[in-house]
């Protein structure tokens, strides 16, 4: 039997044994007796007894351990022509004094914050900060407009709020302290205080519940770490569902801190004293678990880059920083080399560099399309490895484990399911499907520790969304197939959330943004191909009867209203104005039939069409606008 096979056979026959002894690679204040429980609605629940504080076991402990003087953080902002490192004694310090700072404005074990700031230290200092006290931290993405910022407070009702004062894009500053206060503005519940960072490349104007970082924290006390259960909340972060209102995903704190500790040894092979250089941003999953989290608690060094994958300055950053900080492990999402190889097709810049250092390349956050993935592999001479999860399991369900035992890649493949994570693919009626059938991706309960444990404030919405449809399996929301081989293969969405450069965003949400423009009497938004970013947005929108205005004016103001609301990583840039959609006779849009028709492939009419002629109509107006590869669209 081979290792991968050993191992994941454990985890699947024997969870609790195996994940007992993976939870010794955490430092617990008590370490845990009841390694696995069900909740009253049959979930599962981990070490609900141990007793830990993951700022402890990421900082202190090290500092212990005698890791005090070694780099926790390089970063590196090409964007404010800034570097700088903190060791793990100058992060704990810090931590801890934030941590106080926070305490003095009455956060305490179990409020909520929320965080909404850039790729800055003091936004992993906030983090941490708050994990110390036993607080609950909610990061919003700073690509997201206030209202998306509103939606989020009035669901965690923080009682803080703790924001930069600027976020620093390739070649202009933007304000966060209006978005900050717009949203507050919005939301109907309000949060005690606000605390802002301010950055030198804008100072944000203070009002009468703001406080300035710097000032709270030179009279601050450095708080220490509050002891919480394994089942006890770290954060809430929200992700896009298939309805305008987002899903605040709950992480545990002890499930969470031993299957990040156990992937960055298996998958990511990254050893305490190392460099692991994850370029995402704070505000998603990949953030928390491989910018923030798992490299910390490995005793490893993480990279914080506020920089992009090309103009800053060019398409070789990513090849300079691995050079610059020895980076071991490099993870990122594929729509980033895209970008490269758009600029860098042949990958000159890598010529200019020493990456000896590297030793391997994921990438996850939406599918690796083969193209990249064949150009990445001839131009590297690591393994390029492709893995999958969701901010929903918070680390990678499928995965090449490179760290227990590489295998053989297959373009299109995450390779095999991690240990813990029991994939299998469903047919409608929820019947096992066999090798290469595509269905549905689910995974058979019990979730592996580190996966999500509710919907904040939701329960209904947690069971509803993710354990009704095939009971005893969490639906991923994700089509594939296994192979022969047992390598998983991820085809799309089953549902109507759609990724766009590694962002998943919600096509729902932006009918009903553009569905309240007051000239819009009913709409559509589909998710084309597009080969930089994976997908995109377009809009199909019906003006209500009487509409005389320009549809380029329409257009216009629809564009803006949707970076208004959602912002401007929605990348909605097209709208059509037509006379009809195509339905089925019981009303509802064709969806799929119109995103192959955008996507220029074959298709026919179905017989539950309302009225045929409707189909053309739209496939000539996609034509005329040159909408995605809607002229290569055949009907069949
Ligand atoms: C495995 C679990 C997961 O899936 S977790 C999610 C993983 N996903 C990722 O890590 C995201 C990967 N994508 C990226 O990092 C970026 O899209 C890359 C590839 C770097 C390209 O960036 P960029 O050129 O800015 O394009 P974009 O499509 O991201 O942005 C579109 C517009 O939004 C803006 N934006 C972006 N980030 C911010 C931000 N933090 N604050 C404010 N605005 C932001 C961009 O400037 C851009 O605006 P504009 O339309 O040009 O005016």
């Amino acid at each position: 039997m081979s290792r991968y096979t050993d191992e994941f056979r454990r985890s699947i026959d024997h969870p609790e044994a195996f994940w007992a002894e993976q939870a010794r690679r955490i430092p617990w204040f008590k370490a845990p007796e009841r390694i696995l429980e069900y909740d009253e609605a049959n979930h599962a629940r981990w070490f609900a007894d141990g007793e830990l504080n993951i700022a402890h076991a990421a900082l202190d402990h090290h500092v212990e351990q005698g890791r005090g003087d070694q780099p926790a953080l390089y970063w590196d902002s090409p964007v404010t022509d800034s570097k700088s490192t903190l060791t793990f004694r100058e992060m704990r310090d810090q931590v801890a004094s934030f941590a106080g700072a926070l305490r003095d404005l009455g956060v305490e074990k179990g409020d909520r914050v929320v965080i909404y700031m850039p790729m800055v230290p003091e936004a992993l200092v906030a983090m941490y900060a708050c994990a110390r006290l036993g607080a609950v931290h909610s990061v919003v993405f700073g690509g997201f407009a206030p209202h998306e910022l509103a939606v989020r407070i009035e669901d965690a009702t923080p009682k803080v709020v703790v924001a930069a004062s600027c976020g620093v894009e390739v070649n202009k500053v933007l304000p966060y302290k209006p978005i900050v206060d717009a949203a507050i503005e919005q939301s109907a519940h309000k949060p005690d205080a606000c605390v802002v960072f301010q950055r030198e490349q804008h100072v944000a104007e203070l009002g009468a519940r703001d406080h300035d970082w710097a000032t709270l924290v030179a009279k601050a006390e450095p708080a220490d770490c509050v002891p919480v259960k394994g089942t006890d909340p770290l954060y809430v972060l929200y992700t896009s569902g298939t309805t305008g209102k987002p899903k605040g995903v709950v992480r545990d704190t002890g499930g969470y801190a031993v299957a990040l500790a156990y992937s960055m040894d298996v998958i990511y092979d990254v050893e305490p004293g190392e460099v692991f250089f994850s370029a995402s941003d704070v505000g998603w999953v990949v953030g928390h678990s491989y910018i923030v989290y798992a490299p910390l608690l490995r005793g490893a060094t993480s990279v914080v880059y506020e920089g992009k994958p090309v103009k800053t300055p060019d398409a070789g950053a990513f090849w300079r920083l691995i050079e610059e900080y020895r980076v071991k492990s490099f993870f990122t999402a594929p729509t980033a080399f895209r970008a490269i190889k758009k600029e860098d097709p042949d990958g000159k810049h890598l010529a200019n560099y020493d990456i000896s250092s590297l030793k391997a390349l994921f990438l996850a956050g939406e599918r690796l399309d083969p193209p990249t993935f064949h150009w990445l592999d001839d131009l590297l001479e690591v393994p390029v490895i492709d893995h999958w999860w969701q901010t929903e399991t918070g680390w990678p369900i499928a995965a090449n484990l490179h760290g227990l035992e590489p295998m053989p890649t297959k373009a299109g493949s995450a390779t095999v399911p991690v240990p813990g994570f029991d994939v299998q693919i469903l047919d409608r009626e929820g019947e096992p499907m066999g090798p290469m059938e595509q269905g549905s991706v689910v995974i058979k309960q019990p979730m592996p520790p580190g996966c999500l444990v509710g919907v904040w404030g939701d329960p209904q919405r947690f069971h509803a969304a993710y354990m009704a449809a095939f009971p005893g399996y969490y639906l991923t929301g994700d089509g594939g197939y296994i192979d022969e081989d047992g390598y998983l293969f991820i085809m799309g969405r089953t549902d109507d959330v759609i990724n766009v450069a590694g962002h998943r965003l919600s096509t729902g949400e932006m009918e009903e943004v553009v569905g309240a423009h007051p000239a819009v009497a009913e709409c559509a938004v589909i998710g084309i191909h597009d080969a930089l970013k994976g997908q995109l947005p377009v809009g199909l929108v019906i003006p209500k009867d009487g509409f005389d205005g320009r549809e380029v004016e329409l257009e216009e103001e629809l564009i803006a209203l949707v970076r208004d609301k959602i912002g401007p990583i929605a990348c909605f840039k097209q709208v059509l104005v037509v006379d009809r959609l195509p339905k089925t006779r019981s009303g509802k849009i064709l969806r799929k039939l119109l995103r192959n028709i955008a996507d220029g492939k074959e298709f026919g009419i179905p017989s539950t069409i309302d009225d045929p002629a409707s189909l053309e109509e739209v496939h000539d107006a996609m034509k005329a606008r040159e909408v995605g590869a809607a002229h290569e669209a055949r009907q069949v």
